[in-house]
């Protein structure tokens, strides 16, 4: 492109999408996430780096999401996503930061110097997908991110209010059309017809059943449900609640990470003693289950005891067609409760690894195995599956016996239902409700498989939160001096007693992590 066209789109970014202010914007966990009104100025050029990160990628789709997830509702966010539907890669992270601070006045060469570093041909074809959420100030930010996009002569295709997970799903079938068609009808033949196929081959049964109350979190999970659920033809009697009408506000006391965090019911959802309930978040890209007993007591299955459902029944799945051979893994962070990891290790003897916060950290330690199952703790995570594993199980439902074939050939739906770029509470939801049906299970029957130990989770503010360090997977503290020691001291005294402290990627504080044994504990260590 030549130097005066280029001048010009710098000239409209400073009269359409000017950088108001001098507050510094880091590409975090996940993406960039702060108040709604700094961000239009980060958004567009997002816009403009979709379009590098395309060209780089010999002019595969890159995608842009305008979400701040299970934040209120005043905030906002974007994220870049990757051809193959996965997270920006992390050395790219820096370069959106630098792109985002940079003053108006500098944004054009340092946006050539990117150009330089990365080697990119800005004379190839671009395309960059863009979704929002359902924030009012979402679709303001989504223009910008396409008058970004325009701006260096690539092509933008706008995809409208889509769950995350949908966006990630659509870009990856754009660059790999063996996956999916990419367009939200595509999405929903993929996953929910991959569930109905599996439920004609597996009756209902036993205590299982198909009724399911859902928590919308007043955002674009439960709107999408709406649509899903009249096509579900009885399979399923999905029970929607928090869908963003009668003044519901987005994650507000409600949604998968108030549930979890909080530890308490959602408003706006009817209680019924037993009936199991899907906590989804703003974005629909995390999901938790929970029910209340006859005394009003919540008890919560997270995103660890999702995990290990899956990785139980697909355990039991692969011997059941003789594939044995597949290595299966669970990938999990040192939020996942210690008696979830315990199971994992000693009953269902499958190994586990632990690794930073984040999904990009999980996902990659999840493709080391034919078979990776990654969770948060705060239920956001899918399962990853490997050609070797696909083919494999192709081959059984080709040669296998009977026994065998059929077993085969529920996996290779199980795996068409997955989303397997990124946790997706949708598809999620069908997988739980997959394996709860095959067992005959009720939620109570999920849960007693073993006893999460009690544990809370707090947020401190302080001046500077990047003076703690961490290391071992965040497990443990190196700098400041003297804080990991005085959190040794505290743990040893309580049985089962695990505790450590980090810095948070998308909110401007340290997080706070302890469980033992017994909930009294924390009284007694009432400093904690
Ligand atoms: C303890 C916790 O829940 N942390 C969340 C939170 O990250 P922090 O870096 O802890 O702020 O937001 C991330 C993005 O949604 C999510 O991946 C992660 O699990
Ligand atoms: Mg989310």
């Amino acid at each position: 492109m030549p130097p005066s066209s280029l001048r010009v789109v710098y000239a409209f970014a400073r009269e359409m999408h000017p950088k108001t202010t001098d507050v510094f914007i880091q590409y975090g966990t996940a993406g960039f996430r702060t108040k709604a009104n700094l961000l239009e100025h980060v958004v567009y050029r997002m816009g403009l780096l979709a379009v590098i990160r395309s060209r780089v990628k010999n002019g595969r789709t890159i995608g842009i999401m305008i979400t701040a997830s299970h934040n209120l509702e005043p905030d906002n966010g974007v994220k870049l996503i990757d051809p193959d539907g996965e997270m920006l890669e992390q050395s790219w992270e820096d370069i959106a930061t630098r792109m985002a601070n940079v003053s108006d006045n500098d944004l054009e060469s340092i946006t050539g110097q990117i150009i330089k570093e990365v080697n990119a041909d800005m004379s190839l074809k671009a395309s960059v997908y863009i979704g929002m959420d359902t924030r009012y100030t979402s679709p303001r930010l989504a223009a910008a991110a396409a008058n970004g996009v325009i701006a260096l002569k690539g092509t933008p295709k706008e995809f409208g209010i889509v769950t995350t997970p949908i966006l990630h799903f659509c870009v990856k079938c754009r660059n790999d059309n063996t996956y999916g068609v990419p367009t939200e009808e595509g999405y929903y033949e993929k996953i929910v017809g991959s569930f109905k196929r599996i439920r004609q081959k597996l009756s209902v049964s036993g205590d299982y059943n198909t009724t399911l109350y859902v928590d919308g979190a007043n955002g674009v999970g439960g709107k999408k449900l709406n649509i899903i659920k009249k096509t579900l033809d009885g399979e399923l009697d999905l029970m929607l609640f928090n869908l963003g009408g009668n003044g519901g506000k987005l994650n507000l006391n409600c949604g998968a990470d108030y549930v979890k965090v909080s530890q308490s019911v959602p408003v706006g959802v009817e209680h019924v003693p037993y009936q199991r309930v899907a906590s989804l978040d703003g974005d629909g890209d995390r999901i938790v289950y929970y029910y209340v007993d006859d005394d009003k007591k919540m008890h919560l299955l997270d995103g660890d005891r999702i995990a290990t459902l899956l990785a139980s029944y697909i355990t039991e799945l692969l011997n059941n067609c003789g594939a044995n051979s597949l290595k299966l893994g669970l990938v999990q962070t040192a939020y996942a409760n210690g008696a979830s990891t315990k199971y994992i290790t000693e009953e269902l003897k499958i190994p586990v690894s632990c690794v930073k916060t984040g999904v990009k950290n999980l996902h990659h330690e999840a493709l080391k195995y034919d078979i990776g199952i990654y969770f948060e703790a705060n239920g956001h995570g899918t399962v990853v599956y490997s050609n070797e594993a696909k083919n494999t199980l192709k081959k059984i439902d080709e040669d296998g016996d009977a026994e065998q074939r059929k077993s085969a050939q529920i996996l290779l739906d199980f795996i068409n239902m997955t989303n397997e770029t990124v946790g997706d509470a949708i598809s999620d939801l069908f997988l739980v409700e997959t394996v709860l049906c095959a067992r005959g299970q009720n939620i109570t029957g999920w849960e007693t498989t073993y006893q999460d130990l009690p544990c809370r989770q707090l947020k401190v503010t302080v001046q500077d939160r990047n003076a703690i360090q961490t290391t071992d997977a965040e497990r443990r503290c190196i700098s400041p001096e003297g804080l990991q020691e005085r959190i040794d001291e505290l743990v040893c005294k309580v049985e089962s007693g695990r505790a450590f402290v980090r810095p948070s990627g998308t909110e401007d504080i340290v997080r706070v992590y302890a469980e033992g044994d017994t909930q009294e504990v924390r009284y007694i260590q009432g400093d904690w």
